[in-house]
């Protein structure tokens, strides 16, 4: 029982999860993204041991991108038979479904509903198969008239995309190579770095029964580049970044604590959300200030720490947004966590699996698990974007002793660090100091090419391509042991008029 003073009408708790993993055997009985929603918010409704559903005054459909709908949050309302007043389709984030969280414990909180579901679901595993083979899907009919959905790669510099810096793939890369510079570690410690913490998110996958991927790996086997797990983008090889191709659905059931208890759903089922904060980055990464941290990320963990005394070593399980290991590099960080604390409940978006924007709906399901079963305080990290959009949220085994806060911007607090952004420009001679690299590699694990984000001698920004060519470049950039940001190359005007970087 609770001892806050806070109207129990108005203190939001967690009361189901509900998950869905599909692995059809033939891929015509591959579940649509329609139908896993539906199945996880059943599940959730089960697991809250109430009836719950048919009275869901909110509804948050996180975005899916494996099929597309017209207006899936109408369609998923009517196959469940409500008309929920708050009934919400989001835009792409991998924040979003943490926000999504948030903001329906906040409606709870503001007495606006007493019920309220999150969900997400895809379908990319059957949606690839189905078209690799030609086997057309006895879905909900593909709404062709429907736009696709705006991703990060719409708000890039022509530069970037025409250089294909302009994909979550290549652009994380990046933020690599500048924060292990920037963190004085060589090439080799920062892969080892990154290879220990995924081997530590694939061992929770492991045991992890909602997980694509159930197989530990060493950090020497997710780094080293075979045919089996060819190089993307240097430094990160297949098993270091997110596998969307996969089929999940997630779904969480909040009420007021009033209403969790007159319906019967069992106290030790209760998660309750403290509090939490969001910012965010210029969506065009080449307009930010620098790449060895980020000031929204930076301001959001700082904020939840604050949540919890101001140490990030009082949560007793963690979440930290995985889709590349530079993410929770920089984050545990921020937190002062250090490589002996588990950053995830989940397994992670390579190994889990990374079901595009609804990955943290799954943490989320996680989460509150491993809280029922122990533990006191969990942190729930989401990020979108090209670590551009960022959400934190704690969540309590115990009652919150004050009222859930209504703001959670600390944008104001990320703008007030942020130093002064260099002019970008797409025309420059003379020397080039690089900033931050990457490689790109085909599918036949042949390099396509090089990028190097520089700084000119007047100080402004550019990009230049180092084509597959240029052996030595390439091979000065991939040193294992001595990191080339930093240093300074001559930039070149190509014959089709794309500026070039050549080491020397
Ligand atoms: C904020 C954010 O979240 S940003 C992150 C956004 N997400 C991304 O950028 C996704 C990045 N990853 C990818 O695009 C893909 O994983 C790729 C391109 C690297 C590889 O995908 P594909 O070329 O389709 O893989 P490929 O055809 O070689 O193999 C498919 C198989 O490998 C698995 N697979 C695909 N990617 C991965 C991965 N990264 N790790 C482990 N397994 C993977 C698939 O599940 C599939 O397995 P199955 O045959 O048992 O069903």
């Amino acid at each position: 029982m609770t001892t806050s003073h806070i109207p129990e009408d108005r203190i939001p708790v967690i009361v189901g999860v509900g998950e869905i993993v599909d692995r059809p055997k033939d891929i015509a009985a591959g579940l649509e993204p329609l139908t896993l929603l539906e199945e996880a918010l059943k599940r959730a409704e089960a697991d809250s041991g109430a009836r719950l559903l048919s009275e869901v005054q909110s509804l948050d459909v996180v975005n899916f991108l494996s099929w597309r709908y017209r207006d899936p949050e109408k369609q998923l309302a009517q196959r469940l038979g409500i008309a929920p007043a708050h009934l919400y389709y989001g835009p792409v984030g991998g924040e979003s479904p943490i926000r999504y969280l948030h903001e329906a414990a906040q409606r709870i909180a503001r007495g606006e509903c007493s019920v309220a579901a999150v969900c997400g679901a895809e379908a990319q595993s059957t949606a690839t198969k189905a078209q690799r083979a030609g086997v057309e899907l006895p879905w909900t009919p593909f709404a062709h008239d429907v736009e696709e959905p705006k991703r990060g790669a719409a708000f890039q510099k022509p530069m970037a995309v025409a250089l294909g810096v302009f994909r979550p793939i290549t652009v994380y890369p990046l933020y690599e190579s500048a924060t292990s510079a920037h963190w004085g570690q060589t090439p080799r410690e920062a892969l080892k770095e990154s290879g220990e913490l995924w081997s530590t998110y694939a061992r929770v996958a492991a045991d992890n029964p909602n997980s694509w991927l159930k197989k530990t790996f060493t950090g020497d086997e997710i780094t080293t580049a075979t045919p089996d797990n060819r190089m993307i983008a240097w430094p990160y090889t297949k098993l270091m970044v997110a596998n969307p191709t996969v089929n999940m659905g997630g779904a969480l059931i909040l009420t007021s604590l009033a209403k969790a208890r007159a319906a019967g759903v069992p106290e030790e089922k209760l998660i309750y959300p403290l509090g939490g904060a969001s910012a965010e980055e210029p969506r065009d990464y080449l307009i930010r200030d620098q790449f060895v941290e980020s000031h929204a990320q930076t301001a959001v963990l700082k904020a939840v720490m604050d949540l919890v005394g101001g140490d990030g070593r009082k949560f007793d399980a963690i979440e930290l947004y995985s889709c590349f290991p530079c993410v929770p590099k920089m984050a545990r960080r921020t937190l002062g966590l250090g490589p002996d604390v588990q950053p995830t409940v989940t397994g992670g978006l390579t190994f889990f699996g990374a079901p595009l924007n609804t990955y943290m709906t799954h943490s989320a399901c996680a989460m509150v698990r491993k809280l029922r079963s122990g533990g006191a305080l969990g942190l729930l990290y989401g990020q979108g974007g090209f670590v551009t959009k960022h959400h934190g949220l704690v969540l309590s085994r115990a009652a919150p002793q004050a009222v859930l806060k209504q703001d959670t911007s600390v944008q104001a607090e990320a703008d007030r660090n942020r130093r002064n952004v260099p002019d970008f420009t797409a025309e420059a001679v003379g020397k080039g100091q690089v900033e931050a690299f990457t490689v790109i590699y085909r599918a036949n694990g042949e390099v396509e090419h090089g990028v190097t984000m520089l700084r000119t001698e007047d100080g402004r920004r550019t990009l230049g391509r180092i084509p597959a060519s240029d052996t030595a470049t390439l091979a000065y950039l991939q040193d294992m042991d001595r990191t080339p940001v930093g240093t300074t190359g001559n930039i070149v005007t190509a014959g089709d008029g794309m500026l070039e970087w050549r080491v020397g």
